[in-house]
């Protein structure tokens, strides 16, 4: 049975979705979508042959919609439109961070364990890149002995103005706050956030750019992780974990090398949608079939919990200038053992 999605939030990432659910997934259709921006509404719901709203609940309510992707931004705006679809039994997918605070995390969980069935998906989607995948399986398999250190770096070109220094941690490096913990496969122990120079050609008032987290696992497995998102050099994601015996690190797809008038150079991805387009796809083509089987499979509000946890703790441990946080979790609901 084909799956009917509407779409709220038609914005960077939004228009993404827009277009890989309409012409890139299978079993689905783009039925609805929404936007507080009419143009936008205007300009979807006509590409797409769409119903458009510029009210997110009212889309949520529409019979003619089977489940919902909330895309919108700030992160703030996720749990109104996750709340309403779990109040109306309908799955949804939240993109990442399920909200960007614990209580707002919680009150999301509290209100699905009442539910008394998963409904809900977060957009980690890096876990669905083919090189995590080959990481995870390497490391879960030993195959290079016991990780021992993870070096990462998470480098934007450029972010807008009303980015500040908390969304570095809360809207970026929580990527790597779930990502990381699901690659080693256990949890962590503590963190530390340190802002290093002060004062550089692209400092702002409201963003400390770049910022050094160093995470540590159960096991002592230590992770250091560098968030700059003014590089202007490019969208650069890295990530290598050393082994025992051995390192095994992300590549960053490349379809050509050029070599000219001596010297030679490999492109770097401007932003997310393309560095991680397969991700994206594969991500969301699981959780439409995972709705279709009426069970889901991808990250659940408890990894979104998990996350926001580790990023409270590095954001305390930044504005009480390095001071390592523990990072501590509540009981984990019945609900998300399977
Ligand atoms: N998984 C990933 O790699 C990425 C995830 N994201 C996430 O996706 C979300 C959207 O980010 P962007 O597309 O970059 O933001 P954006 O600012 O480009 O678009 C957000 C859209 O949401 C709309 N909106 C905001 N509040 C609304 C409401 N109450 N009702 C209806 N529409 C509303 C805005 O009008 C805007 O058009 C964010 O939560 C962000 O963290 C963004 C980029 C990449
Ligand atoms: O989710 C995202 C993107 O995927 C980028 O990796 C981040 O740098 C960006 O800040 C965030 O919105």
């Amino acid at each position: 049975m084909t799956l009917n999605v509407g779409i709220i939030g038609l914005g960077a990432m939004g228009s993404d979705h827009v277009k890989r659910i309409s012409e890139r997934t299978g079993g689905v259709n783009l039925v609805a979508v929404a936007d507080l921006n009419k143009a936008l509404v205007e300009k979807y719901s006509k590409k797409y042959d769409a119903k458009g709203y510029t009210d997110g609940a009212a889309l949520i309510d529409s019979p003619d919609v089977d489940a919902v992707m909330v895309v919108t931004s700030p992160d703030e705006e996720h749990s109104q439109f996750v709340l309403k679809a779990i109040e109306a039994g309908k799955y949804v997918f939240c993109e990442k961070p399920l909200m960007p605070t614990v209580a707002a995390c919680q009150e999301i969980i509290d209100a699905e364990t009442k539910h008394g069935k998963r409904l809900v998906q977060v957009g980690f989607m890096r876990r669905y890149g083919k090189g995590y995948i080959e990481m995870k399986k390497a490391i879960d398999e030993r195959q290079f002995g016991e990780p021992l250190i993870i070096h990462a770096t998470h480098r934007n070109y450029e972010v807008p103005e009303t980015y500040d220094t908390p969304m570095a941690i809360s809207n970026t490096a929580v990527h790597e706050a779930d990502l990381l913990h699901w690659l080693l496969g256990e949890d962590y122990e503590s963190g530390v956030t340190f802002l290093p120079k002060k004062q550089t050609k692209y400092t702002r008032s409201n963003l400390h750019d770049p910022q050094i987290i160093m995470l540590d696992t159960k096991s002592g497995v230590h992770i250091d992780l560098e968030v700059f998102v003014n590089n202007h050099m490019g969208y650069d994601i890295n990530c290598e974990v050393v082994c025992e015996e051995g390192t095994i690190s992300l590549k960053t797809p490349t379809d050509v090398a050029i070599k000219t008038k001596f010297h030679r150079e490999d492109h770097i991805p401007e932003e997310f949608t393309e560095r991680f387009k397969d991700a994206y796809d594969n991500e969301i083509q699981q959780w439409v079939d995972s709705v279709q089987n009426d069970k889901l499979t991808g990250p659940s509000s408890w990894d979104g919990l998990i996350a926001m946890a580790t990023c409270d703790a590095l954001g305390k441990s930044r504005d009480e200038g390095g001071i390592r946080e523990p990072i501590a979790l509540p009981e984990k609901p019945a609900l998300y053992n399977d």
